[in-house]
């Protein structure tokens, strides 16, 4: 699902009152009637109190038309005009003459926070006090008028977004931001709904069709894309009865030192498990005896070093190389590295303590093949690219360096975003059981090993977050959060890949349908 840009989406709103020979004021009656029919198929006329904020922008607007059709189908509806400019929209005006046309109750006018009206916690707040229009900081009442709705801790709908969130760039403060219960969007989720600084304002959301000019949205370019199932199930490569595993790849992972033979073990056995046709491990020689015996589908070559990697020394050609699980960065490793990069010409995966040497020299980030894979997790990613002041500073640090050196990026997190050519891509399978030791290890072996089949890098990294987290998805159900281990992820990655075949049971098509 493409997530568009503010500018995107008010192009989309004009292309689509254009091409649709339609008003802006016929968009907004669109807009506020899809978010009535979501309200009605829930509430059933429900008399529970709903309290409608409105804006004096197109957000308010649409606010307006909800709160009218809320009227007109007899629900307990007050509304209130926050006040906090006189600039009012052509159509926000026009509402407001509607909504005074059907009911006595004319819309309260509120300008400051001596006038709040008391919500109750089991009422309904609508927030529609500003939308994707939000340029400047809040004034100090309406943040007050948020920490209102906070307060009263009622079921709080936002629309398009939670007010006070912006599209491109963090809040000046969390305060300054409504905490939605729930969050219903026009044609699609905002990037700002997917991270991790600014995710906590929608917590749950919901698209809303309101008819835009599809050539338009299906033309356009945009820099974020959000990874579900439907996105993956284009890059997935079929097996035909007469495979045989050497078409399959021969994925080399090199790792492991004195204590941390075991990352190997998991990145070999993530592998093989995505699918790859050999897998061979080159360790220090304190591993031998563990890693054959308990991988036994994996060969090994040892280091001459007992303890680290010493010399990089395998006579084979890999179709691919997952590299720094479990490596530690003793002086021989780094130099053993470092030879390692003048030679090899296998796509490469980087991990760990791999990512760790490239942070204390980054002369050797010239030497990375074209679209080399990085995976780090938050630490390791500030030691590459620096500090970074929210998560919009940080996306745009990692898009930078990534276009610099021609690498891919996982930024591992709640929701993991794949990072090149400028653009992101936006998973959504995962959840926190994978916050346990080797569950990186894992998601390298995965990406290594659907590179090692013939997936392009990038392709393999996108395919890969989401196989990882789909997999520790369905493992939960069994596991729980807490009791997940790496290991599971990877016993479950087959139900990871037969789920992409799942028809939706007719309990989901319900879901789907009522958008829940
Ligand atoms: N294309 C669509 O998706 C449609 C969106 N609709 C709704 O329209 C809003 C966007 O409306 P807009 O009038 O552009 O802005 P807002 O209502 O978000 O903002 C109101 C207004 O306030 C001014 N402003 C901005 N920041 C501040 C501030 N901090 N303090 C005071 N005033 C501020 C700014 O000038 C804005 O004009 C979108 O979210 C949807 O809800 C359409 O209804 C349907 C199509
Ligand atoms: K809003």
């Amino acid at each position: 699902m493409k997530l568009f840009s503010k500018e995107q989406i008010y192009e989309a709103d004009r292309l689509t009152i254009e091409r649709q020979n339609i008003s802006s004021a016929d968009l907004m009656e669109r807009a506020g009637t899809q978010l009535f029919n979501w309200m009605h198929a829930r509430m059933q006329g429900a008399q529970v109190p709903v309290h409608v904020f409105c804006g004096i922008g197109n957000n308010g607007g649409d606010g307006l038309v909800l709160a009218r059709h809320l009227t007109t189908h007899g629900y307990h509806v007050k509304t209130y005009i926050v006040n906090y400019s006189d600039k009012r929209s052509k159509d926000f005006l026009i509402n407001y003459d509607r909504i005074k046309s059907v009911t006595k109750d004319w819309p309260v006018l509120l300008t400051d926070d001596e006038s709040f009206p008391e919500i109750n916690p089991k009422d309904i707040i609508v927030d529609a006090v500003f939308g994707i229009g939000l340029n400047r900081p809040v004034v100090a009442w309406v943040v007050a008028l948020f920490d209102h709705f906070r307060a009263s801790k009622a079921f709080t709908l936002s629309v398009d977004v939670p007010s006070g969130l912006y599209l491109d760039k963090a809040p000046e403060h969390t305060n300054n931001v409504v905490s939605a219960s729930f969050t219903l969007s026009f044609a699609a989720p905002k990037l700002a709904f997917f991270l991790p600084q600014t995710a906590q304002h929608t917590v749950q959301w919901d698209v809303l069709d309101i008819g835009f000019d599809q050539e338009y949205l299906s033309s356009v370019d945009t820099e974020a894309e959000l990874i579900a199932k439907h996105e993956v199930l284009f890059l997935f490569k079929p097996r035909t009865k007469f495979s045989h595993k050497g078409q399959f790849g021969h994925s080399l992972i090199i790792g492991g030192s004195y204590g941390k033979i075991g990352a190997v073990t998991l990145a070999c056995k993530g592998a093989l498990s995505a699918g790859s046709g050999l897998v061979t491990a080159y360790i220090p020689k304190c591993g031998y005896t563990a890693l054959q015996a308990s991988l036994p589908e994996a060969m090994v070559i040892t280091d001459t070093d007992k303890n680290c990697i010493s010399n990089i020394n395998v006579a084979m050609q890999p179709s691919v190389v997952g590299l720094g699980v479990g490596m530690g960065t003793d002086s021989k490793t780094l130099k053993a590295f470092e030879a390692f990069l003048k030679e090899n010409k296998s796509p490469l995966v980087l991990d760990a303590d791999g990512l760790n040497m490239l942070a204390q020299h980054t002369a050797l980030l010239k030497m990375l093949p074209a679209q080399t894979v990085l995976t780090p997790h938050p630490k390791e990613l500030e030691r590459l690219i620096g500090v970074w002041k929210d998560d919009f500073d940080k996306l745009e640090k990692v898009k930078a360096f990534a276009h610099t050196y021609n690498v891919i990026v996982v930024i591992k997190g709640a929701h993991t975003i794949t990072i090149s050519n400028n653009k992101l891509y936006v998973n959504t399978t995962g959840n926190p059981g994978l916050a346990t030791a080797g569950s990186g290890d894992v998601l390298t072996g995965i990406i290594t090993g659907l590179i090692s089949q013939g997936y392009a890098p990038l392709e393999a990294t996108v395919f890969g977050v989401y196989l990882h987290g789909k997999a520790a998805d369905i493992a939960v159900g069994k596991y729980g959060y807490q009791s997940l281990l790496a290991s599971h992820v990877i016993d479950y990655l087959g139900a990871a890949y037969l789920d992409l075949f799942k028809k939706p049971d007719s309990q989901d098509r319900e879901q789907e349908k009522e958008g829940s």
